[in-house]
Formats: C-alpha cells, sequence, structure tokens
C-alpha cells in the first residue's frame, strides 16, 4: 500500500515537472505568469542589495550619512544602492523603478544590464531613462522577438501607428509628428514587406492621404489601392507624382503664409489639410538611370524627394522609404536624401556596409546587432532614430489579405485632394461569388 502511494507521488511530480518544462517552451507567458514571475520576484528582492554591490551599482555615503551610520545608528558604514521606488509584475516581464543616488547616472546601470540579466535569471534587462534621478529597469521572463504578440491597447492614433514589438515588451510606434521621414533597410526575404503591409494596415485606419511609388510595376503597393490617394507605378510617373507632391508643399506653405503660422497643425482645423505619407518601396529603382533621358528623369526625382525631405514636415508630407541598399553608390544625392530620413529601421543584412548606411549616422553601437539578425527570423530590425537611442523590433505577422482588407474597410477615409486624383490608382471589383450549379434538377411543385 505504502509502495503505491509513493509511486503515485512520484509519478505526479514527474507529471508535474513535465507540464512546467512544457508550458515554458509552448506556453511561455502562461510559465511565466504561474512559475517564472514569483521566482523571479522573490530571486530580486532576496538578492538586489548583493547584486548591485557586486556590479558595483553603489556609491559611498556622504560624509553626514556616515558620521549618522557610525555614531547614531552605531554600525559599519555601507555603500548606497539605488532605492527600490516600485516593483511590478507584467504578463511578460518584471518593472522596477529606481532612484539614483547621487554619483549614479542611468548609463552605469545599462552597462551592467547583462550582468543584471544573469544574476535574476532574466532573458533581458533594459534601462529606461523615466525622468532625472530616476530609471525603469524592464526586466523579460522570455525571448518576446519569438512569437510576437502586440500589447493589448495598442491602436493606431493621431499621427502614431504601432508598427512591431520591442524586445522590451513594449510596442514600437511609428510616430510621424516625431520623426517625419523615415528609411527602411534590408536584405531579401528580410521582412521590408511585412513592415510596410504593418504600416499601411495602421495607416489605412487615420484620416491621411497615402501616396505609393512602387516602380517594380507596382506588383507590392497595387493591392492597397482602395485605399491609396495615388501610386506610381514606373519611374516616369514617380516623376511626374514627385513634382505634384512638390507643388502641393508650396501651395500648403502659402496657406500656412496666409493664416501666420509656422506648422499645419498650427491651421485650424476646418482650414487644414490632409496629412500625406509617401510610401517608396525600392528607393534604388528611382535612382537607377540607363540613358540621357533616365538621367534628367532621375534628376528630377532626386531633387524633389531632397526638397520634400527638407522641408515638407511643417506642411505634414511624410515620407517612408524603403530599400536593400541606400548608400553613395547610387550616385549623386543619395547621402544627402538619407541624411534627411532620420528615423531608421535595419533588417537583416547581407554585409556591414549596408548596416552601417543604415545606422552609422544616428546610432553606431547598433551596426553589430543588426549584423547579426539570424536568417530564421523574418521581421527582426534594428530601430533606431536622431536621438541616438535604438532597440531590437519585429513586426506581427500581417497577411496581405489583412491588410487589404482593412483598405477596403477604410477605403472612405481617402482625404479630398484634388492635386493627386490624376493619380488615383483603379481600383478592381472582387469578382462577385456565383452560387455552384445545382448537381440536380431543381424540383417544380
Ligand atoms: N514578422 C514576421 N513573422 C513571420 N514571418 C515573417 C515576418 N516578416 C516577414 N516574414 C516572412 O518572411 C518572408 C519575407 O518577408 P518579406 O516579403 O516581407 O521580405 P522582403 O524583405 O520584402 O523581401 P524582398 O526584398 O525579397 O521582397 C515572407 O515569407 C514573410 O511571410
Amino acid at each position: 500500500m505504502a509502495d503505491l502511494a509513493v509511486w503515485f507521488e512520484a509519478s505526479g511530480a514527474i507529471a508535474g515537472a513535465g507540464g512546467v518544462t512544457y508550458a515554458k517552451y509552448k506556453a511561455p507567458r502562461l510559465y511565466w505568469a504561474a512559475v517564472g514571475l514569483p521566482m523571479t520576484w522573490g530571486r530580486f528582492a532576496f538578492s538586489y542589495r548583493n547584486t548591485m554591490d557586486v556590479c558595483g551599482l553603489t556609491v559611498q555615503p556622504s560624509g553626514l550619512r556616515a558620521f549618522m551610520s557610525r555614531r547614531v545608528a552605531r554600525h559599519e558604514v555601507r555603500p548606497v544602492a539605488p532605492k527600490i521606488r516600485r516593483v511590478r509584475g507584467t504578463s511578460t516581464g518584471l518593472r522596477v523603478t529606481l532612484r539614483l543616488p547621487a554619483g549614479l547616472e542611468p548609463a552605469d546601470l545599462a552597462a551592467a544590464s547583462e550582468r543584471l540579466r544573469h544574476a535574476w535569471g532574466v532573458h533581458s534587462v533594459h534601462v529606461i531613462a523615466k525622468k532625472p534621478g530616476y530609471v525603469e529597469l524592464r526586466m523579460t521572463g522570455h525571448d518576446l522577438l519569438h512569437r510576437v504578440q502586440m500589447p493589448k491597447k495598442t491602436a493606431p492614433l493621431d499621427l502614431v501607428v504601432p508598427v512591431a514589438l520591442r524586445d522590451d515588451g513594449t510596442a514600437y510606434v511609428r510616430d510621424y509628428r516625431e520623426i517625419p521621414h523615415a528609411l527602411t533597410l534590408g536584405a531579401n526575404q528580410s521582412g521590408k514587406s511585412m513592415y510596410q503591409r504593418n504600416l499601411i494596415k495602421g495607416l489605412a485606419q487615420l484620416p491621411v492621404a497615402l501616396v505609393g511609388m512602387d516602380c517594380k510595376r507596382g506588383v507590392e503597393q497595387s493591392r492597397y489601392a482602395p485605399r491609396l490617394s495615388a501610386l506610381a507605378t514606373n519611374p516616369d510617373d514617380a516623376a511626374s507624382l514627385v513634382d505634384v507632391l512638390v507643388a502641393e508643399m508650396e501651395d500648403r506653405f502659402d496657406l500656412l503664409a496666409k493664416h501666420g503660422v509656422s506648422d499645419l497643425w498650427e491651421l485650424p482645423e476646418e482650414l487644414r489639410p490632409a496629412p500625406v505619407v509617401v510610401l517608396v518601396d525600392e528607393i534604388a529603382e528611382l535612382f537607377l538611370t540607363s540613358s540621357k533621358k533616365d538621367e534628367e528623369r532621375r534628376e528630377r526625382i532626386v531633387t524633389g524627394l531632397i526638397r520634400l525631405a527638407q522641408l515638407s514636415r511643417a506642411v505634414g508630407i511624410y515620407l517612408e522609404i524603403c530599400g536593400q541598399r541606400f548608400g553613395s553608390e547610387l550616385g549623386k544625392g543619395a547621402t544627402m536624401l538619407r541624411a534627411q530620413l532620420t528615423g531608421r529601421v535595419v533588417h537583416r543584412v547581407n554585409d556591414k556596409q549596408t548596416a552601417e548606411m543604415g545606422l552609422n549616422d544616428v546610432a553606431p553601437e547598433s551596426v553589430p546587432a543588426a549584423c547579426t539578425i539570424p536568417a530564421d527570423r523574418p521581421g527582426q530590425a534594428v530601430a533606431a532614430d536622431a536621438s541616438g537611442g535604438w532597440g531590437r523590433i519585429r513586426t506581427p505577422y500581417t497577411s496581405v489579405d489583412e491588410t487589404v482588407a482593412a483598405c477596403r474597410e477604410f477605403a472612405h477615409l481617402i482625404p479630398d485632394l484634388p492635386a493627386l486624383a490624376p493619380f488615383r490608382p483603379a481600383v478592381s471589383v472582387p469578382a462577385p461569388t456565383i452560387p455552384p450549379m445545382p448537381t440536380t434538377a431543381p424540383a417544380f411543385p
């Protein structure tokens, strides 16, 4: 009888351990909520003081404090660690707000983040400077970019579009008012189109005009035609479209001058023209030339794009440029245009030089991260901007059908911009579903 009880206990324990291991790999969120979070919280609380000590994240106490400790409390003077202000568990990790003592700065904690992650047994530790004197440690329990699940309550709003997930569990958003122009780079099959697809799905829901330039005969963008205000599918049309956009920009500046304001957003709402987002699919196609005539066209396009990139932010025209490479090999004007595109997203690249083209001028320390994106992680990228900040992101998988459905659903949001009307793409109406032929003759009464 006793043997039977031991056998039941042992098999129960083995089944439990098996279940926990299974959950760890197959249902990491569940595992984190049930096992990972309480264990990590406990380990953090128990070892915080010592970990800070051994990681060199403490400072010598001030003279007064040392005096008080020795004379009043009569105990040994200990170095001072950051004070814990708040600890909060989330569905993917643990967040800790710390008050820094004088002498420590956020960069000190960021430099020790690899040591902290090992000490507390978590997947990653990110250090975010919240306000002067405070930092937030964002720990994640597992690799969130393995299977991307966007945080709840992320929806496009104003001119902010959630496009991907950051590896600290927050949403990576494309905020056009903060970073007006951006460049997305990556090798073949690295996930550039998926990035654009997520972006278009989000932008489709906002009251903005979407302008496509896809000189690969429109294979990528023509399916989004129901929501596009304009589409150019060859370099000649692209040149004319760029001319129209430059003229639109000049008209908008006239409008600003007439009302004595310097920015589109300062205009009263009823007078404010709709923002325009220009999505260029493969930038190299606009730079290529094979004859003298092509060179004139290229000059027109490049000069127009540079003017837009330099001036159009104030009038609500934004550039979103995508390509495999974007360097001086594209010829005159390429690096000048690139310098104006201050938002950067670099997917897997074939060579270090491409990563440097995308990141060296904004966040050079992120180049190694872009060079080590594995080939089996399409959609993963390094996102950086002119503030010097950077991070790892990955887009969620979004099918073409989902984006096309969003374009159809929000087709009524296409703003009225007469200048773009000649470039409005024809929308193919889906063929009506014909009911199958009856196999037997209908029964007549
Ligand atoms: N975030 C993601 N999650 C899962 N699969 C993805 C993700 N992003 C891209 N993929 C897949 O990777 C493949 C390549 O993606 P995509 O077409 O976006 O790459 P690309 O860089 O545009 O390629 P190309 O330059 O050859 O057109 C596709 O099969 C796509 O479904």
